[in-house]
C-alpha cells in the first residue's frame, strides 16, 4: 500500500514538474524580459564561479528575479483573461506586478555589484 502511494506521488510530482517546465518554456519564448534575466543570471553565476566569489547570494537573487518574472507573466495572463477591456484595477495589478520585478532586479543588481565588484576590480586593476 505504502509503495503504491509513494509511486503515485512521484508520478504526480513528475507530472506537476512537467507543467512547471511548460510554464518556464512559455515565458522564455514569449517574454523578452525573462530571456534577458535568464542570461544575465547565467552570466552572474559564471562570473561568481570564475572569480571564486560567494555563489549563494547570486543564486538567491537569480531565483528571486526569475520567480517574480514568472509570477508577473501569470498575473498578466489572468488580468488579460479577466479584463480584456481597459480597467483601472487591471492597470494597478499589472503595474504592481511589474514593479515587484523591477524592485527585485535593482536589488539583485546591487547584490551583484557588492559580491562581484571587488573581485572584478582586482582582476581588471591587476595585482
Ligand atoms: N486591461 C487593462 N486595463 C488597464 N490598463 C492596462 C490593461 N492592460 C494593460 N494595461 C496597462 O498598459 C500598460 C502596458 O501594459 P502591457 O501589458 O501591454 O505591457 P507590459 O506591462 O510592458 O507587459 P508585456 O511584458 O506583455 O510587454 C501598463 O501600464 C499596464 O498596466
Amino acid at each position: 500500500m505504502r509503495s503504491d502511494g509513494s509511486a503515485l506521488n512521484l508520478r504526480r510530482w513528475w507530472r506537476s514538474a512537467g507543467f512547471a517546465w511548460a510554464g518556464i518554456q512559455h515565458s522564455y519564448r514569449l517574454q523578452a524580459n525573462f530571456r534577458i534575466e535568464v542570461w544575465a543570471g547565467a552570466l552572474a553565476v559564471a562570473l561568481a564561479l570564475l572569480l571564486r566569489a560567494p555563489l549563494a547570494p547570486i543564486l538567491l537573487c537569480c531565483g528571486l528575479v526569475l520567480s517574480l518574472e514568472l509570477m508577473n507573466t501569470a498575473l498578466e495572463a489572468v488580468v488579460d483573461l479577466a479584463s480584456p477591456e481597459l480597467h483601472p484595477l487591471a492597470k494597478i495589478a499589472k503595474d504592481a506586478a511589474a514593479a515587484a520585478v523591477l524592485v527585485a532586479s535593482i536589488a539583485a543588481a546591487l547584490v551583484g555589484v557588492v559580491v562581484l565588484g571587488p573581485a572584478l576590480w582586482r582582476l581588471i586593476a591587476g595585482p
